[in-house]
């Protein structure tokens, strides 16, 4: 799978075996092994054992992604040595807030780099960290970056919709993917969709996620809606180029190419 094309990233602390064993189980698109703030330092290299071994045996047809700890942390080196040799897809660099960072962890680990843009400096560098040698995609770090904004935890995200949108304007503008912070009431499964609802609505390609509950709600919101996909289909079907009439509307090749993109993205989920 494309990274572009997936819907739920699900987190889980690598030091946390059975949540290993359990994302083995879950239609999500991706698990990410967390060494960074899901995991107390007295069992760092524990979780990054851990995570070396769950990615060498993979996770089905899940993308695989391991989160390290952050430059001037004493885990940051080995963790990168590690994954450098290890069969996850791609490594989640957290609290990112210039492009050097991206790109020495790529020069290390010669994987592709998921930034996460936590803190309002980092949002402000989000176009030029986006443009870093071996930055794929982005993830909003919601719960730092609202901290940082002196967001009280009380409040809701209307605070955060100018990040969020120049986030996603980095992300498009340097044509790589981008997916949004995780919801952390977990039993609050309405807000949950209407907060998925919301990202699906700005342009943000899927959600990180913190529990196997959330997955089935990001597949079904940023999965492509059947009948958009219906429809899709006999645009391109009827297209001849150009200008034209179709079902009331006027489309052009974009609109072909838009379609396109959204057949592959249902044929890429579907399978
Ligand atoms: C949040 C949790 C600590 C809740 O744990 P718990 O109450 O124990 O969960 P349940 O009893 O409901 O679990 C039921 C079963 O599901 C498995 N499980 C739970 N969570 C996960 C998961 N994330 N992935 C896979 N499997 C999971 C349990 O093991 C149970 O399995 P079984 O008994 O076999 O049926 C917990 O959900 C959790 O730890 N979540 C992930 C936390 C995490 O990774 N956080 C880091 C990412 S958040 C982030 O990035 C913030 C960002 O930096 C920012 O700034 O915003
Ligand atoms: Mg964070």
């Amino acid at each position: 799978m494309l990274l572009r094309h997936a819907r739920s990233l699900l987190f889980l602390p690598a030091s946390n075996r059975r949540a290993i064993t359990k994302a083995r189980t879950l239609p999500c698109d991706m698990v990410i092994l967390d060494l960074e703030d899901a995991v107390p330092d007295d069992r760092k290299e524990e979780a990054r054992a851990n995570a070396i071994e769950a990615a060498g045996e993979g996770f089905g047809g899940r993308l695989c992604a391991v989160r390290i700890n952050v430059e001037g942390t004493p885990w940051h080196g080995p963790e990168m040595v590690a994954i450098k040799r290890s069969r996850a897809d791609y490594v989640v660099l957290p609290k990112v807030e210039n492009l050097k960072q991206v790109k020495d962890v790529f020069s290390v680990c010669q994987k592709p780099i998921i930034a996460m843009i936590e803190s309002a400096t980092g949002v402000i560098a989000a176009a030029s960290i986006a443009s870093a040698e071996g930055a794929a995609g982005l993830f909003m770090g919601t719960n730092d970056l609202r901290q940082d904004l002196g967001i009280p935890p009380s409040a809701g995200r209307e605070g955060l919709s100018f990040a969020l949108q120049s986030v996603i304007l980095s992300a498009r503008a340097a044509r790589i993917a981008v997916f949004d912070g995780v919801f952390n009431r977990l039993d609050d499964e309405a807000g949950f969709e209407t907060e998925c609802a919301a990202g699906h609505a700005i342009g943000f390609d899927g959600k990180t996620l913190i529990h196997p509950s959330q997955v089935p709600v990001a597949n079904q919101v940023f999965g492509p809606d059947a009948q958009a996909v219906a429809d899709a289909r006999r645009l391109i079907e009827a297209a001849t180029g150009g200008a034209e009439r179709f079902e009331g509307r006027m489309i052009e090749s974009m609109h072909v190419e838009e379609a396109k993109a959204l057949v592959a993205r249902a044929e890429a989920v579907i399978s």
